[in-house]
């Protein structure tokens, strides 16, 4: 299969729920997908083709809880550098850095360790999922503020209608399947 065919392939097995968690939201779900053994495969090797293509300087990347996470210690270790971890208030220990944010169906603080980044580390920040860009936006501020150079963002999925790479004008954002 080709790349094209494995995307396709990935896109038919991704769940689309209506009015989840509210109504009004048509929510695209990863794990719809991830019960597949090929598309599990496939995730893996488009989400490693783009990340030497686009990101081929990447020295750290940091996933967002909790949807980002499943791809954190994968492609770390595949790549052979570290991961680092975002999460939602008060699940981090030690001195973090916070940032307040807003997305498709609610608000909420992400958190990350200062120690996470060293000053001038290249990050790639990776998640499932793009919609109006708050959380991403909120994780490039984290990064910036412990010092990282943020190289890019990956993403699974784009809602491009809701126009979300607005927020990130100065990043490189890829999405590999866009609705
Ligand atoms: O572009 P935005 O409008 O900010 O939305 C995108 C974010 O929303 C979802 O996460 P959610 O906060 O629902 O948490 P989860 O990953 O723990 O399910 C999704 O996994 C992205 O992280
Ligand atoms: N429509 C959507 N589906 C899944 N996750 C989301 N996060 C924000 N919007 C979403
Ligand atoms: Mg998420």
């Amino acid at each position: 299969m080709n790349n094209e065919e494995k995307l396709k392939f990935i896109k038919q097995h991704i769940g689309a729920y209506p009015d989840f968690p509210k109504k009004g939201i048509l929510f695209r779900d990863i794990f719809g997908a991830l019960t597949n053994e090929q598309c599990c495969q496939y995730l893996k090797a488009l989400l490693l083709h783009n990340i030497h293509e686009k990101y081929p300087n990447v020295e750290l990347i940091v996933g967002l809880e909790s949807r980002g996470f499943l791809f954190n210690l994968m492609l770390a270790s595949e790549l052979g550098i570290g991961c680092a971890a975002i999460r939602k208030k008060g699940k981090l220990p030690g001195d973090c850095l916070s940032v307040e944010y807003s997305l498709e169906y609610g608000v909420d603080i992400f958190e990350m360790q200062k120690s996470a980044v060293k000053p001038g580390q290249k990050v790639l920040i990776i998640d499932d999922l793009l919609a109006t860009g708050g959380s991403l936006e909120a994780a490039y501020k984290l990064v910036h503020k412990a010092g990282g150079d943020v190289v890019g963002c990956l993403v699974i999925m784009e809602m491009t209608f809701l126009e979300g790479r607005k927020k990130l004008p100065q990043i490189n954002v890829h999405s590999l399947i866009e609705y």
